[in-house]
């Protein structure tokens, strides 16, 4: 054991130092750092960055004070645009973005975090301990992941006396071998400021006052040195900071900007300041010098300013007061500044990004004028060739046959329309315009575009056959992961799709298995449920979503891999933050499998580095567990989905052979398929209740009428629980997960009586289909009584209406194969918020604003408090797992 461990460290030691220069060795270490899904987001869609470092909160002040703090100078970064990117390492895993969760563990480990800087780096990941990063190691971790802005309080420099103590910074030279910009106070007096400016220079550091002419001296907004550079604005910053960025000198030094103090604390800075020169004519005298002189100084300027009562004052945060231990002056007014940084870092981080978005624009532009030219140029030759070698035209193909067409612009049809967002709502407003069936081209590509529930019908269930395969192949995206040729859901209709699809229903989604898995799921609902209670009990608000994400993707990767992703090492997050990626990632797909299918043809490829990027990392973290799954198989009675999927990988004999991609694509698959689809989709269902508390009365009195008061809901009560179904369905209804379904005709053929070309994309718009006022009334209302079944609406009324209307998943051979575990999951998820907890939001209203293109999410994500109606130690009679969930 002993010895596994140490190899393991030695490893990771390795691979860290290999790291800490070669280039290649980027991607390794990228795989061993976890970015949490906000920062990952925003800087894959160029958002406002803004690192900071943690040693000033492990390290700053007690708790709860550090943390209270922390989520100030996060506040102060979000107010003003940018996202935080708090940096640190837990458990041995570099953390670029903390959570609240791992802010407070940070935060209430204190002191016994390692201060780790750039060196150490090795050492607290090989060792898997928790590290607080100062200047030097929260640069090496911005820069690796694409920060470009790091707001601190003030740097390291040139000691006194280095001349013989050799004692300079790491920071600076961190900061003359990373690309990032640095916003710092400047430097303390107590160093030896003219010669920090000379260091820096040699390092090639560019050094600017932010408004000022001289360089300041941390406490006070003059050092008596004139600063190399000024700038006088966020826009200015950012300008420098892209000039860098572009012209890429092969020289990548830092930039550091240097903040004065803000006036309205200069006063008690020039207390500490000439505190400060009155110590350090005391050292010279009594001839303190060395290491002993800083201890020294810090010591001295504390007794002479009366120490934290001053501190306080320059924060103005009575918190301070509490605050006693000398060592902590330093740190305690770095606070003041580093929130007077955080201020101005945001604001230089928004105007680079803003700068960045033109400068890309303008480079698209370009782009697409060469793009254009080389279509065109395309466009000619196919039409030469066409005009000499034409083809007979097939006999059945009239253009007046074809569906109506809304006006196209000329070469480029009509891309506009299918570029502009969010589809389902610009299509719904076309189709309520030209009608149900529209014929759309981009290029020379047709598309058709369904939504009335009778056309979808057609195309779904009645020719289904025809078009049972989702698109064509995609020639970029091959050896992708995701949306690749190796997937389940992009598979074309034939053996190998035949061949899974029997295997995902005998062995995971048909009503047997979910049987056998029940208990699973019954665990997972107890976890989900005990952590709605501690956050009652706190009074903490559930981020419903993300909770249910947790609840889902353990549940799914119990059933199908026997064992759930890791919370401790990170596994689980990356999980989370992967789907999360790849959402959004499906527009850029389909834009690819468009467009990209013409542009391929001349040479350029979307959007393959960011798909193979993201299709790379699931690679690494189903590798692992794959080999975990392979060196510890499960006896023949206990096997699961993986050992199946294994065999029949490993057996020549098998009726279909799969390859290892196949089987991780599909796992792939199931973290995007089965997760995030019922966690947003019990987000809008609970907003719905929320905003409608006469429904949310109704379901509880039949929850209450049904399970009664003594045992909590569990799956087997679903099937008696009519209305608690109906208020899902009226959920799915108004916010379907998946608004916008691909199928592509393989043969020609007549739709509405309309003429379909062979190889035609159809978009089947589902939410135009479930608000068609043609065939729901009311249909933008939230109304789970149009779900039951009444006496003026039949049993088999209400099954046409559905089967014609109603598609959250799909229909017919490529409909959703797990639509009853998503309805187990959003309907125990539901039931239990409703029987066991009331809930409050702040307003009054939940806001239900739609967010996301392709796949529909809430734009504010529902986060409300739960408020215990039941005592659950007391209120149940048994504690069974099974009664419980
Ligand atoms: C509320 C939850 C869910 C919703 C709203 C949903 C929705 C959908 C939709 C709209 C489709 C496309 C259907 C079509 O093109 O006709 C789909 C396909 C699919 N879903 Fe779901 N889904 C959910 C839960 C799940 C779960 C829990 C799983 C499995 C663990 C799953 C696995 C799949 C798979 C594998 C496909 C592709 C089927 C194929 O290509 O043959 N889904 N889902």
């Amino acid at each position: 054991m002993a010895s596994s461990s140490s190899s393991s460290a030695l490893s990771r030691i390795s691979s860290l130092q290999n790291h800490l220069s070669p280039l290649e060795a980027n991607n390794k270490l990228m795989s061993l750092i976890k970015i949490s899904p906000e920062v990952s987001e925003a800087i894959s869609n160029g958002r406002a960055v803004v690192a900071l470092e943690s040693t000033i909160i492990s390290h700053g002040m007690p708790y709860p004070q550090n943390l209270q703090t922390a989520k100030e100078v996060e506040s102060i970064v979000r107010d003003n645009g940018a996202i935080p990117a708090t940096i640190a390492i837990l458990n041995g895993v570099p953390c670029i973005g903390l959570n609240e969760e791992e802010l407070e563990r940070l935060a209430s480990l204190g002191k016994s975090v390692q201060k780790t800087a750039g060196r150490d780096i090795a050492h607290v990941v090989a060792t898997r301990a928790n590290g607080a990063t100062t200047v030097s190691a929260t640069l090496f971790f911005a820069s690796m992941v694409g920060i470009q802005v790091f707001v601190t309080g003030g740097i390291g420099g040139v000691h006194r006396h280095a001349n013989h103590t050799m004692d300079i910074s790491s920071d600076l030279t961190a900061l003359g071998r990373t690309p990032i910009a640095v916003i710092s106070a400047g430097v303390k007096s107590i160093l030896d400021i003219p010669k920090t400016l000379e260091y820096l220079e040699t390092q090639e550091v560019y050094v600017a006052a932010y408004k000022s002419d001289e360089f300041p001296a941390f406490f006070t907004e003059k050092s008596g040195c004139k600063a190399p550079s000024r700038v006088n604005s966020p826009e200015d910053c950012a300008r420098v900071i892209g000039k860098y960025a572009n012209m890429k000198l092969n020289r990548p030094a830092g930039i550091l900007f240097a903040v004065p103090i803000p006036k309205q604390h200069s006063a008690a800075g020039n207390l500490i300041e000439s505190a400060t020169q009155r110590a350090l004519a005391e050292a010279r005298e009594q001839n303190v010098t060395g290491s002993a002189e800083t201890p020294f100084l810090l010591a001295r300027v504390n007794e002479l300013t009366g120490g934290t009562s001053l501190a306080a004052s320059i924060l103005s945060l009575e918190h301070c007061l509490s605050i006693v231990n000398l060592e902590f002056l330093d740190t305690v007014s770095d606070i003041a500044l580093v929130k007077n940084n955080a201020l101005i870092g945001s604001q230089i981080a928004v105007a680079l990004s803003q700068l960045i978005f033109w400068k890309t624009m303008a480079t698209i532009t370009v782009d697409f004028q060469l793009c254009f030219i080389f279509i065109l140029l395309w466009l000619v030759l196919r039409f030469c060739l066409s005009f000499f070698f034409k083809k007979p035209k097939e006999p059945q193909l009239q253009d007046c046959d074809l569906p109506p067409s809304p006006p196209s612009l000329p070469v480029i049809g009509h891309l506009h329309l299918l570029l502009s967002v969010p589809s389902h709502k610009s299509f719904q407003k076309l189709s309520s315009k030209y009608g149900p069936l529209l014929h759309l081209r981009t290029f020379n590509i047709p598309i058709v575009l369904v939504s009335s529930g009778p056309m979808a019908y057609e195309v779904l269930r009645t020719q289904g056959l025809n078009f049972a395969t989702r698109d064509r192949e995609v020639p970029i995206m091959e050896k992708s992961l995701l949306f690749g040729s190796f997937g389940f859901v992009s598979a074309p209709y034939g053996d190998y799709w035949r061949f899974m699809k029997k295997l995902l229903v005998t062995k995971l989604l048909g009503s047997h298995s979910l049987e056998r898995t029940r208990l699973i799921r019954g665990e997972e609902l107890t976890t989900f449920r005990a952590m709605l209670f501690d956050k009652a009990a706190n009074n903490e608000a559930v981020d419903v979503g993300k909770e249910m994400m947790k609840f889902t993707n353990n549940s799914i990767c119990r059933m199908i891999m026997g064992r759930k992703c890791s919370e401790e090492n990170g596994e689980a997050e990356q999980v989370r933050g992967l789907v999360t990626k790849s959402l959004s990632l499906v527009r850029k797909f389909l834009i690819a499998s468009t467009v990209g299918r013409i542009l391929k043809k001349v040479g350029i490829s979307l959007f393959e580095k960011e798909i193979m990027e993201v299709s790379q990392r699931y690679d690494e973290l189903l590798e692992k567990i794959i080999k975990e799954h392979e060196a510890n198989p499960n006896k023949k009675e206990d096997r699961d989905m993986m050992d199946v999927l294994l065999e029949v990988c490993a057996d020549h004999n098998a009726e279909f052979k799969i390859s290892r991609n196949q089987i991780k694509a599909l796992f792939v698959e199931f973290f995007l398929g089965g997760t995030d689809t019922s966690a947003q989709t019990t987000s809008w269902v609970m907003a719905e209740l929320i905003n409608h508390p006469e429904i949310l009365k109704r379901l509880r009195e039949e929850i209450e009428s049904v399970v009664g008061k003594s045992r909590l809901v569990q799956e087997t009560d679903l099937s008696n629980l009519p209305y608690l179904q109906a208020v899902v369905k009226e959920g799915l209804r108004l916010h379907p997960h998946s608004p916008i379904l691909v199928r592509n005709a393989t043969e020609s053929c007549k739709i509405g009586g309309f003429y379909i070309q062979q190889n035609t994309t159809m978009i089947i718009n589902s939410y135009a289909v479930m608000r068609d006022p043609n065939s729901w009334e009311d249909p933008d209302e939230f109304q789970p009584e149009r779900f039951m079944v009444s006496p003026s609406k039949g049993k088999e009324e209400m099954r046409e209406q559905l089967a014609l209307n109603y598609i959250p998943f799909g229909s017919g051979r490529r409909g959703c194969p797990g639509s009853n575990l998503g309805y187990i999951f959003v309907g125990v998820a539901i039931g239990t918020m409703v029987q066991c907890f009331d809930w409050s939001i702040n307003g009054d209203t939940v806001n239900m604003e739609e967010t996301g293109d392709m796949t529909l999410s809430m734009a504010h994500p529902l986060k409300c408090t739960p408020v215990a109606r039941i005592d659950p130690l007391t209120s149940f009679e048994s504690a069974d797992p099974l009664v419980y969930g």
